[in-house]
């Protein structure tokens, strides 16, 4: 029987990424939810909710297998005032519902801004460049640099606790910089932790495939320039990243 998934922020780039990258490839059967109504087709039965009402997350939630939760707010200057609700009420609101389903796996989007402040004055931006040595792996503490990145901080840790208490398989991805076609432009740091759009569709569909307990992996491509290691994703998950921000000048 098809795996039955919810992705929560599915009218994002990120979802619109993983949507374009595997409804042709897997028979997922979707469940879409975003705050937002959607503006054309979708894969799925859509539903039109805000993560903080406990109540349509909890009926979202009905029959699913695992989560992708997206939503939220994606500004690194997203203000206090933002990201308490949306991005850590939500996503507790989400964790509580899924173990209340009995979901067994949820892929948390957290970010590289979650890690932002290892990025010193002594560092960069020689850490951006291809033969620099300095890695993150996962294993570091969180150290963000904004009030956004202390949010996906928060959903690691409330991940780690649906994971310990309620026995929720849970993997956080410290997403970089999505940009479809090419890595941003005259931009190093972004280049270093570039994300394709098909290497993100194959990341969450690694997510919703393998067998973990708690895991944070970095989501990036196989770029030659990089800072986080990818080694984590490529052995827990199975990713193997077809994309390199190298040779796109
Ligand atoms: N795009 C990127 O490069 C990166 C994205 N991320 C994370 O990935 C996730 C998705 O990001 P994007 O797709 O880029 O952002 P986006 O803004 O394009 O998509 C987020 C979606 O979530 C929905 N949403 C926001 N708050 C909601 C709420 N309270 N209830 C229901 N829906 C809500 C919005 O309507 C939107 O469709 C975010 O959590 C973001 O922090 C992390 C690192 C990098
Ligand atoms: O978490 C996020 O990170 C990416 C990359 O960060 P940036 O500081 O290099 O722009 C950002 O584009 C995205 O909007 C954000 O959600």
């Amino acid at each position: 029987m098809a795996q039955s998934v919810l992705l929560t922020g599915a009218a994002g780039r990120v979802g619109t990424a993983i949507l374009d990258g595997l409804v042709d490839e897997r028979e997922y059967e979707w469940r879409l939810l975003d705050r937002d109504p959607p503006t054309e087709d979708q894969p799925g039965e859509f539903v039109v909710a805000d993560i903080t009402d406990e109540e349509a997350v909890r009926e979202a939630m009905d029959g699913v297998d695992a989560v992708i939760h997206l939503a939220g707010d994606p500004r690194k200057t997203a203000p206090w005032e933002s990201v308490l609700p949306n991005n850590i009420d939500g996503t507790r609101v989400v964790y509580e519902a899924a173990v209340d389903a009995g979901v067994e796996k949820v892929a948390f989007a957290s970010s590289n801004h979650a890690v932002g402040a290892y990025e010193t004055d002594e560092r960069t931006p020689e850490m951006y460049r291809e033969d620099d040595q300095f890695r993150l792996d996962g294993n570091e503490l969180p150290r963000p640099g904004n009030l956004y990145g202390v949010s996906k901080a928060a959903g690691e840790v409330l991940g780690r606790y649906y994971h310990d208490e309620h026995g929720l398989s849970v993997v956080c991805v410290r997403i970089g910089n999505l940009t479809e076609g090419h890595p941003p432009v005259d931009y190093e740091r972004g280049q270093a932790m570039w994300l394709s759009y098909r290497d993100c569709a194959h990341l969450f569909d690694r997510c919703i495939q393998a067998d973990y307990d708690y895991e944070i992996v970095y989501g990036i491509s196989d770029n030659d320039r990089k800072y986080y290691s990818i080694e984590r994703a490529r052995e827990v998950l199975g990713y193997e990243p077809q994309d390199n921000s190298a040779g796109h000048d």
